[in-house]
């Protein structure tokens, strides 16, 4: 992958579509618009254009199109736009074109954002944000990442960075003054009540898990017996017919997903096998799924039918029991809750109670960390200063204390991507879309 090559790619849906949206990025932009569409546009300015296959001069499409030179531009090199009409020949023909000029490639996944990154157009926190807001499903999810686009992490990094420098500096002045290699007491207070407080805020991010959480929703298990109303019950929060109903016990044996959208909160509801003794080895392999996903739960709804047949709970962290088929009129008084999801009864309470439970687990989408990337860095920051501070307090010595003090600060700037991060930016740009 060569940085001065000019990378073009779709950056609207695949399928067929009324405007197809292609991006150009790199130094030949400028060529692109020239040879295919006639002439340079003013910049930063959409107009309508008749782009031409340069090989053969033969009219392609009428294209709405738009000239932005670098640096003000997403990837801060030249960039251009062709808006083109979304039928599949139209697309495959102006694609075809673009390959055939010098210097002109396909781009690669999340290739523009990496080059936006690489230019000092946004920082590491900002390019997970971008991602976030295109994968977000919720709108509590699109809040949270158009803050971390908006540099909320990124901002909060960078001041407990800045705080982290101070006490190094003051550290390495002491190193250069005192002979001993000891600070001066009262010097000694102020580095120790500076690192506390940079603590302090590093352990209130990480105090919640909330952002985390509203990243990838909270899961919630559906188990029980065969024949409980499982997947009825799913069909119900689903609203569409999305797993197979019948009164034959063991009908469900894969263990089946939906994205739930409640008050704005993700919550990913699970159907799973019934859970009972087998000799049918298909029904073995979906029990014992069932067990495992009820394990890694947030939350297991325990179903249980009016007739009995459930034997002990799998083991969960959090798990209520519901009774279904309340409209059988044999109700369980052993349940939190009772419903009938063939009705529909006891259906909003559910509900309300898995928004609460979500709320509970994602909080006001007020977090400041989001991944578990953000959180390892942070840990360690705060472990690095902890063994500062034990230096400082003991006899150790000063530049064991600078040291730790250095590596907090850098893994600090993990976050913002200002220290070399090679590794973590191929796994994030390889997570996007080509086109992003
Ligand atoms: N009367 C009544 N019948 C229900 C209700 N919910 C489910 N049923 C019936 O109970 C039977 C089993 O329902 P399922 O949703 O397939 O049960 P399940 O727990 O998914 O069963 P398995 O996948 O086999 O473990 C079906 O005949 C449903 O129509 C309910 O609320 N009331
Ligand atoms: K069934
Ligand atoms: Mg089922």
């Amino acid at each position: 992958m060569r940085s001065d090559d000019t990378i073009f790619a779709m950056a609207s849906g695949q399928g067929r579509a009324a405007v197809c949206l292609i991006r150009i990025s790199g130094p030949g932009s400028r060529g692109v618009l020239e040879r295919m569409g006639g002439d340079l546009p003013p910049p930063r300015r959409a107009v309508v254009r008749t782009l031409r296959d340069p090989a053969t001069g033969e009219p392609l499409d009428q294209a709405l199109v738009l000239w932005m030179p670098g640096p003000r531009s997403f990837t801060g090199e030249d960039q251009a736009e062709l808006h083109i009409h979304g039928g599949l020949a139209t697309r495959a023909a102006v694609l075809r074109a673009l390959g055939h000029l010098d210097g002109c490639r396909p781009a690669e996944a999340g290739e523009f954002t990496r080059r936006a990154f690489l230019n000092g157009r946004m920082d590491l926190t900002q390019v997970e944000g971008l991602a976030d807001i295109i994968d977000a499903e919720t709108e509590a999810q699109r809040r949270q990442a158009m803050l971390q686009l908006g540099g909320r992490l990124g901002h909060a990094a960078e001041e407990w960075r800045e705080s982290i420098l101070q006490v190094l500096a003051l550290l390495e002045a002491s190193l250069d003054f005192s002979d001993e290699g000891d600070v001066p007491e009262d010097l000694e207070a102020d580095i120790l009540r500076m690192i506390g407080a940079v603590q302090d805020r590093i352990g209130h991010a990480l105090a919640s898990r909330s952002g985390e959480r509203l990243r990838e929703g909270l899961t919630v298990v559906l188990a029980g017996p065969p024949n409980a109303g499982k997947s009825t019950l799913l069909n119900a929060l689903a609203q569409r017919d999305v797993a197979i109903v019948s009164p034959i016990a063991g009908t469900t044996r894969d263990v089946i997903e939906v994205h739930c959208d409640l008050g704005g909160l993700p919550v990913i509801i699970v159907d799973t096998a019934g859970l009972r003794e087998s000799a049918d080895l298909i029904e073995q392999e979906g029990v014992s799924r069932a067990r495992a996903r009820a394990q890694d739960a947030d939350l297991v709804l325990w179903l249980v039918p009016p007739e009995g047949g459930d034997g002990p709970p799998p083991p969960a962290r959090r798990l209520l029991k519901v009774g279904t088929k309340a409209d059988l009129n044999r109700i369980r008084h052993d349940c939190d809750l009772t419903i009938a999801a063939a009705t529909g009864q006891g259906l909003p309470e559910l509900i309300r109670l898995l928004e609460a439970e979500a709320v509970g687990a994602m909080g006001q989408g007020d977090a400041v960390i989001t991944r578990e990337r953000h959180r390892k860095a942070l840990s360690r920051a705060h472990e690095s200063l902890d063994r500062a501070r034990a230096i400082l307090a003991g006899p150790g010595p000063l530049e064991l204390a600078a040291e730790e003090v250095r590596l907090a600060s850098r893994a600090i700037g993990e976050i913002t991507g200002r220290v070399d991060v090679e590794d973590v930016l191929d796994r994030l740009f390889s997570s996007f879309c080509i086109g992003k």
